[in-house]
C-alpha cells in the first residue's frame, strides 16, 4: 500500500427515493481530494444510502454525483467500502481474504497490507479464530490493498468495544494520513466523527442540514476542552438543549452521550 491521491466527490442536488419513500431530497456536498468527512444523523435519515450512492451501488433518482469531474456511472471503481461486519470468507485464510480477486504478486502485497494493520503474524489463520476488531483490521487491509482513491466507511467500528474502537480510529487516521485517500465515514458516534473528520456533516430531512469544520490539530485528544465543546455543540444541534444535557449526565464513560 503506497501513497496515492484521493479523488474528489461532488453531490449536486442528489435525491433518492425507494418507491413512495423519499430518503434523500437534495444533497449538495463537495468532498475534496484527500478530505475526511464524517456523516452523522438520526437513524434512518439516509446515511448508508448516501454512502451506497457514492459507491455506485445505488443510482440517484435525480441529481448527479461527480467523481473527479466526471459523472459517476455504475460502480465507483476508485472506491472501496468497509461495512460494520467484516464480510470475510470463512473458508479462506486471512491472507487469501485480503488478496481476494487480485492477480500477480498479490501475496506480497497482502502480507504488506496485513503488516500495516498490525496482523502480519495472523496471515495464515482462518477468520473464525480472530476477534471482531482483528476481523475489521483484515477488512481494512482488504479495502486498502488496491490503493483506492476513496474509502467509504459504513459504521465500520459500530460493533466493537470502546477500547478496540479507539485503537481502530487511530489506525484509520494513520493510514489516511499516509495514503491520502478521500474518506467518507458514516457514524452514530459524534466523538468518533470529531476525532477523525475534517468536516462533520449532518443529514436531516434528506439534505445536508449542517456542516461543522473541525479545526482541531491532530492527533486529537478527547480530554481537550475544545474537543468536548464541539461534540456538545453538535449534539445540542441534533437533539435540542434539554435532551442533550440529560444524555451527557447519563454516562460517565461517555458512550451514551456520543451515540445518536
Ligand atoms: N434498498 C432499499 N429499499 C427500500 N428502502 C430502503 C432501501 N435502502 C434503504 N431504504 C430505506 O431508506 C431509509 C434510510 O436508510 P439508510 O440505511 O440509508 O439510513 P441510515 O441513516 O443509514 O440508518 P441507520 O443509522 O439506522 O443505519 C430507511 O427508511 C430504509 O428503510
Amino acid at each position: 500500500m503506497g501513497a496515492g491521491q484521493g479523488a474528489e466527490l461532488v453531490f449536486v442536488q442528489v435525491a433518492k427515493r425507494f418507491g413512495a419513500q423519499s430518503v434523500l431530497s437534495g444533497i449538495d456536498l463537495t468532498v475534496k481530494r484527500g478530505e475526511f468527512i464524517a456523516i452523522i444523523g438520526r437513524s434512518g435519515c439516509g446515511k448508508s444510502t448516501l454512502l451506497r450512492l457514492a459507491a455506485g451501488l445505488e443510482e440517484p433518482t435525480s441529481g448527479i454525483i461527480q467523481l473527479d469531474g466526471e459523472p459517476l456511472q455504475g460502480i465507483n471503481t476508485k472506491a472501496r467500502v468497509m461495512f460494520q461486519d467484516a464480510r470475510l470468507l470463512p473458508w479462506r485464510r486471512v491472507i487469501d481474504n485480503v488478496g481476494l480477486g487480485l492477480k500477480g504478486n498479490w501475496r506480497e502485497q497482502a502480507a504488506k497490507a496485513l503488516e500495516q494493520v498490525g496482523l502480519a503474524e495472523r496471515a495464515n489463520e482462518w477468520p473464525s479464530v480472530l476477534s471482531g476488531g482483528q476481523r475489521q483490521r483484515v477488512a481494512l487491509a482488504r479495502a486498502l490493498i488496491s490503493q483506492p482513491q476513496v474509502l467509504l466507511l459504513d459504521e465500520p467500528l459500530g460493533a466493537l468495544d470502546a477500547l478496540t474502537r479507539i485503537d481502530m480510529q487511530r489506525l484509520i487516521e494513520r493510514l489516511w494520513q499516509e495514503q491520502h485517500f478521500t474518506a467518507l465515514l458514516v457514524t452514530h458516534d459524534v466523538d468518533e466523527a470529531v476525532m477523525l473528520a475534517d468536516r462533520v456533516v449532518l443529514i436531516e430531512n434528506g439534505t445536508c442540514a449542517f456542516d461543522w469544520p473541525v479545526r482541531l490539530p491532530r492527533p486529537r485528544q478527547r480530554g481537550d476542552a475544545a474537543f468536548a465543546d464541539l461534540v456538545e455543540a453538535i449534539l445540542r444541534r441534533i437533539l435540542g438543549p434539554e435532551s442533550e444535557r440529560g444524555a451527557i449526565a447519563a454516562s460517565s464513560f461517555g458512550e451514551k452521550r456520543r451515540a445518536l
